[in-house]
C-alpha cells in the first residue's frame, strides 16, 4: 500500500510539471483496520461520521461490502459500489490540499451502513514525521493563483484538530481555520 501510495503522489506531482523532491518527506504509513458493525435489520446507519482526512493522504481499501460514501459538490452523498475486490481508493488530505494550493480537494466522507453483513476495511494512512513543514512549492503560486496557505508544521496542524478551537468547525474548514492566508499572497 505504501508503494500504491508513492506511485499516486509521483503521478500528481507530474502532473504538476514538478520534480520528485517537491512533495519529499519523511512520513509513517499507519494502517488501520475496521469493522463496521451491520445496522439492525432494515435500518441505515451511520459507521463513520462525515470528515476530511488529517493526514497526507490516505488508501481505503474496502472487502466487497460497500459503505463509503463521498459528498459530490452539490452537497449529495456518492456511494462507492461495485469496486473491484483489488481496487483502493485514494483520499486527498488537508495539508496535501493546502500543498497544493487548493488544487487538490480533500473530500468530505463518510461510513454509511445498510444490510445484514458487516464491513471490513483497511486504510493506509502517510502521516508526515514529526518537524515536517508542510510548504506550497512556488511553481504553484502565481498572480492566477495567489499562494492561499501558509507554511506550517504538520504536527501542529494535527494537533489543532483535535483541540476545542477546532471543534468549532466542520471538518472541511478546519485546514483554512488553521492555515488560511487572507488576503492570499501571489508570487
Ligand atoms: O473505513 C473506511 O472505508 C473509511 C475510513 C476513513 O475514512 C478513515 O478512517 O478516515
Ligand atoms: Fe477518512
Amino acid at each position: 500500500m505504501e508503494e500504491l501510495n508513492k506511485l499516486i503522489w509521483l503521478m500528481i506531482i507530474d502532473s504538476y510539471g514538478l520534480g520528485e523532491e517537491s512533495l519529499k518527506m519523511c512520513y509513517t504509513t499507519l494502517i488501520r483496520m475496521v469493522k463496521y458493525m451491520a445496522p439492525p435489520s432494515g435500518k441505515f446507519e451511520s459507521g463513520l461520521f462525515p470528515h476530511t482526512d488529517k493526514p497526507i493522504s490516505t488508501l481505503i481499501c474496502e472487502d466487497k461490502i460497500s459503505g463509503l460514501e463521498i459528498e459530490v459538490k452539490d452537497g449529495q452523498w456518492l456511494r462507492l459500489s461495485n469496486l473491484s475486490p483489488s481496487s483502493f481508493v485514494f483520499m486527498v488530505g488537508d495539508p496535501f490540499k493546502a500543498w497544493s494550493n487548493g488544487r487538490l480537494k480533500s473530500g468530505m466522507h463518510r461510513v454509511m451502513m445498510s444490510g445484514d453483513k458487516d464491513r471490513y476495511s483497511i486504510a493506509a494512512f502517510a502521516v508526515p514525521n514529526k518537524g515536517t513543514i508542510i510548504k506550497t512549492p512556488k511553481e504553484l503560486i502565481d498572480d492566477q493563483h495567489p499562494q492561499l496557505y501558509k507554511d506550517f508544521d504538520f504536527m501542529e496542524y494535527f494537533f489543532f484538530t483535535a483541540s476545542d478551537l477546532a471543534k468549532r468547525f466542520n471538518s472541511n474548514q478546519q485546514i483554512d481555520a488553521f492555515a488560511a492566508l487572507s488576503p492570499p499572497i501571489s508570487n
